[in-house]
């Protein structure tokens, strides 16, 4: 067993995920990643040269909630540790992504869906890491349509379509979640973490814990009784 391997698995025991933040700059990863920490400076944002990382508590219950925690019991043995990894997304800084693929657990694909003019580069991206990266193959996926807020902002179906998300879940035989966001008003990045590390639960720790046979979830039979991969839209 390589070195890799023992990490992953040391990490994966103590319930620690890593989950990487990409996309075009200027998309929202950073306001996101900060929303998601509760930073009160998160609107100060300056593009990202290079990279950051956040150690972040996340209870599959409540998410980022610390008001419905301290409300409630926090349920054992669904809480993780997610080391958020958000990455500059400048082009001068993309041939440098593949320096963070390794024991990547989930990916947190930002789209800036009032950048129109952009959707197709943010779609070649896309497709040439997950497609052609074998290390990302088996991490989660969730793609953020963010900045819904600003007026003229392209909707959920119109992104998903444009980054051909169907097509893309049945290369990676896995499911896609897409999800509509607003870093500044405040929603959908929250849910779409949840869903993003139930599924990493689901597939690292499935067979061992209660979650045994929900990944059936995610899959729908066609006629002739074959599994497809899905794609979830929020
Ligand atoms: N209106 C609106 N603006 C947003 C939203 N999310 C981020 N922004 C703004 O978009 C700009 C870029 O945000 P960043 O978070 O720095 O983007 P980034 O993806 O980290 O960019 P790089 O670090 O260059 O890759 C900032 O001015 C943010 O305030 C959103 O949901 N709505
Ligand atoms: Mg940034």
């Amino acid at each position: 067993m390589g070195l890799l391997t023992i990490i992953r698995k040391s990490n994966h025991k103590e319930r620690q995920l890593r989950i990487l933040f990409l996309g075009l700059d200027n998309s929202g990863k950073s306001t996101i990643v900060k929303r998601l920490l509760n930073a009160p400076d998160w609107q100060e944002q300056s593009p990202t040269l290079g990279f950051e990382i956040h150690s972040l508590p996340f209870d599959l219950a409540h998410g980022n909630d610390e008001t419905a925690k301290s409300q409630q019991a926090v349920r054992r043995g669904r809480q993780f540790t997610l080391n958020l990894w958000d990455i500059g997304g400048q082009r001068t800084l993309r041939p440098y992504w593949r320096n963070y693929f390794e024991r990547t657990d989930g990916l947190v694909w930002v789209v800036d869906s009032h950048d129109a003019a952009r959707l197709a580069e943010c779609r070649e991206e896309l497709w040439s890491l997950v497609v052609a990266e074998e290390r990302l193959a088996s991490a989660s996926l969730l793609v953020l349509a963010n900045k819904q807020d600003v007026p003229g902002a392209k909707g959920l179906e119109e992104v998903r379509r444009t980054l051909r998300l169907d097509e893309l879940a049945k290369q990676r035989g896995a499911t896609v979640k897409v999800m509509a966001c607003s870093a500044v008003r405040g929603d959908g990045y929250n849910e779409g973490m949840k869903w993003l590390v139930g599924d990493c639960e689901r597939r690292l720790y499935w067979g061992s814990s209660t979650m045994q046979g929900t990944v059936a979830v995610k899959a729908v039979n066609d006629e002739a009784g074959n599994t497809a991969p899905t794609i979830a839209a929020a």
